[in-house]
């Protein structure tokens, strides 16, 4: 199979991919405000479209609450945070790519968009069984004594 390279972009070019100015983007959020709201559209368009980020949001509310219900110590309550947390953002990420690649291959089947959907569906699952395997070790044994031994 022939490979066609193409030659690297010319110095020009290079600067007005780079420039601050961001010449090849249809729109710049100009201050911090506009900034959130497009993440915040970006995390509701994710909510509201991908069933897997709504279970990941449920899951990661579940399990912020026993923690503080449980009591657990600060400490351990941040790492489940941090963990479920990851999981969320690796699932607005694959978001992100799987349009990106939708953009590009449109209804086409290209084994490269095959691999990148599904080495990102592999990053979030594998940040779901990390984050499963922390929730479990740090929140079932206290939940477990609460209810054999009613012990708050
Ligand atoms: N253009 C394409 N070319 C080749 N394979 C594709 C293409 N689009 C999708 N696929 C295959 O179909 C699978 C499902 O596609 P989809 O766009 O639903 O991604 P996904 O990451 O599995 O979705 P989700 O994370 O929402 O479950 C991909 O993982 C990939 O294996």
């Amino acid at each position: 199979m022939s490979q066609r390279i193409s030659s690297p972009p010319s110095n020009d070019n290079l600067e007005a991919i780079t420039t601050k100015k961001r010449e090849l983007s249809w729109k710049v959020a100009t201050n911090l405000f506009m900034s959130f709201q497009y993440a915040w559209s970006g995390i509701v368009y994710a909510f509201m479209t991908q069933r897997n980020f709504r279970i990941h949001v449920c899951i990661f509310a579940l399990a912020i609450s026993l923690s503080l219900v449980l009591h657990l110590p600060p400490v351990e309550i941040s790492v489940i945070g941090i963990t479920s947390g990851l999981v969320l953002t690796l699932e607005l990420l694959n978001t992100a790519l799987e349009s990106l690649v939708d953009l590009i291959v449109k209804h086409n089947y290209h084994q490269l968009a095959k691999i990148a959907k599904d080495c990102a569906a592999g990053a979030v699952l594998v940040s779901a069984m990390v984050a499963v395997l922390v929730a479990g070790m740090l929140i079932l044994p206290p939940l477990l004594r609460v209810i054999f031994e009613g012990a708050f």
